[in-house]
């Protein structure tokens, strides 16, 4: 691999140690890493936040921070290695003079550093100029920064320049944990180790493909946070998008990780712009209402805890995207993702098109088109409908569709589904961008975003209702139906 700078850090410094996201899935996942042999002996874990707590308190939280966010029964032994590796500072990351204190915790060898920012963006610049002024940034640190990275392009421009004025390019990892994705990775393996696949990949053999990112969760307790962000910023401008080039954008010329950002800004670079003019055509927003998730009750966006009244910000987006290129011309990516839809299901659907000719005609009239399924989460696996012959002698020629299904828990054994933010966290640690996104990306894709979310404000029109545990508003099943096509459900 190239653009990998080989040094392994060798201090992880959490901003933010007392979040959601560091409870969560950093520290269980610095665990698991602990556990796979993977962090050295040397490594430490700075955990930074505003609260005055002992580090005993603080160990004692992550141990049941561990316990509760991971599956399976902890190893006693590596939670005791783990813990040791932990060590806690408080601090305000908006006193620039306070990062003095911060200077004498972590170490003054010449090992490099992970600076992981999880906290809200608008406060990246004011950490990274805390740490410049304490002398804190060498040239082979590295800085991890959370997504969404502002509200809008000038917003994200305004942080990632904060950022660069103390931290290169190469030094900068903006994470979108869809990338570490197992199921994710692979979509470069399905596309470019399969030539099946790689030379039936464009406007010739494809009708059109489908995204859906489904959750059944709803807010979570993130009312405040998400109602300034809504679907589109929260999930269609980074993770759907990401999703989207991988699988759209040409062969890059190797593995490594420029090649295959160039690519994939080629493809959110060629997204036909959708404007004022096009809007209502081209995409739906809804809010989920009161409704039934198994059976269960549960409460619309407005009803969530720490809602307010009257707010039009979307839970559910559906999007049909174009590419304006060779490849994709013609060939419609419809993209929907929502809260509170009846389970958590997010998959790609292939429809490839149909046979121009068909000799079958007397036993099956309208041949089916083969259609591939990329599981992504849950049970995450590959799929292709196919036509097969019905064995036996009574007729010479039944034909059915059938599935050939690669599970992935099946072929490998139950082997664990590694977290995304475990593989992330190893890829900083080991100095390797290739699953992070460059700057550029993330401001092509803002740019797309921006022109729907300016549409769609241009509009003012109040979102669409769905009720919780449905599939979405009903214009999300007319969107489609409109060229004549359903989604797959
Ligand atoms: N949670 C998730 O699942 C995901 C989160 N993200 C992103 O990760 C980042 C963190 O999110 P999340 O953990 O949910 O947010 P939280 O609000 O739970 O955590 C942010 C932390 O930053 C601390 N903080 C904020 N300002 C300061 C300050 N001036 N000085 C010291 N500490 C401060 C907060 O401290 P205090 O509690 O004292 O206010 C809080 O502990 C965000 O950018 C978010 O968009 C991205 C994907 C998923
Ligand atoms: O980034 C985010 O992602 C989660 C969904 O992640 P997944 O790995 O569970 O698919 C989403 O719930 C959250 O709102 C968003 O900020």
């Amino acid at each position: 691999m190239k653009n990998v700078d080989n040094q392994l850090a060798s201090e992880i410094v959490i901003f933010g140690a007392l979040g959601d996201l560091s409870r969560r899935k950093l520290l269980p996942s610095l665990y698991q890493l602990q556990l796979a042999g993977l962090l050295s002996d040397q490594t430490r874990i700075i955990a930074v936040a505003r609260n005055d707590m002992a580090l005993k308190e603080f160990k004692q939280l992550i141990k049941d921070s561990l316990q509760e966010f991971i599956d399976e029964t902890l190893d006693a032994q590596v939670v005791a290695s783990f813990l040791e590796k932990l060590v806690y500072q408080h601090l305000d990351f908006k006193d620039i003079k306070a990062y003095k204190q911060l200077a004498k915790t972590l170490s003054s060898g010449q090992g490099a550093r992970l600076y992981y920012y999880s906290t809200p963006p608008a406060i990246y610049g004011d950490i990274s100029e805390g740490l410049q002024a304490s002398n804190l940034i060498n040239a082979n640190d590295r800085v991890v920064m959370e997504k969404p990275i502002g509200h809008c392009l000038e917003s994200s421009k305004v942080i990632n320049d904060q950022v660069s004025r103390y931290f290169a390019e190469n030094q900068i990892y903006r994470i979108d944990h869809y990338l570490g994705k197992e199921t994710v990775l692979n979509l470069l393996v399905l596309r470019f180790a399969n030539s099946l696949f790689t030379n039936n990949w464009d406007r010739n053999s494809i009708d059109h493909v489908q995204i859906t990112v489904a959750e059944s969760v709803g807010i979570e307790g993130r009312w405040g946070f998400y109602d300034e962000a809504g679907q589109m910023r929260d999930m269609v401008q980074n993770h759907l998008l990401q999703v989207l080039s991988l699988l759209a954008m040409e062969p890059p010329a190797e593995l490594c990780a420029d090649s295959v950002r160039d690519e994939k800004l080629k493809v959110i670079k060629a997204l036909k712009p959708i404007t004022r003019q096009n809007v209502k055509d081209k995409t739906v927003r809804g809010q989920y209402t009161d409704g039934f998730l198994n059976g269960v009750p549960v409460p619309g966006y407005l009803n969530e805890e720490g809602a307010k009244a009257n707010s039009s910000t979307e839970t559910f987006v559906a999007i049909k995207a174009e590419i304006d290129n060779w490849r994709w011309a013609g060939v419609p990516f419809y993209l929907r993702t929502g809260k509170r839809m009846p389970q958590k299901q997010s998959e790609i659907v292939v429809h490839f098109k149909q046979q121009a000719h068909n000799i079958f005609s007397e036993s099956y009239a309208d041949l089916p088109a083969n259609k591939l399924t990329i599981r992504l989460q849950p049970d995450e696996g590959v799929e292709l409908d196919m036509m097969n012959k019905i064995p036996g002698i009574a007729s010479q020629m039944q034909i059915q569709e059938n599935k050939l299904d690669l599970s992935f828990s099946q072929a490998y054994d139950n082997q664990r589904v590694v977290d995304a933010y475990e593989r992330l966290l190893l890829e900083v640690l080991r100095g390797d961008q290739s699953l992070f996104v460059r700057r550029d990306e993330v401001e092509a894709a803002w740019q797309w975003a921006d022109s729907i979310i300016d549409a769609w404000q241009s509009t003012n029109e109040a979102p669409k209702s769905y009720a919780a545990g449905s599939w979405g508003p009903v214009s999300s099943i007319a969107l489609i139906a409109r060229d004549d096509r359903q989604w797959v459900e």
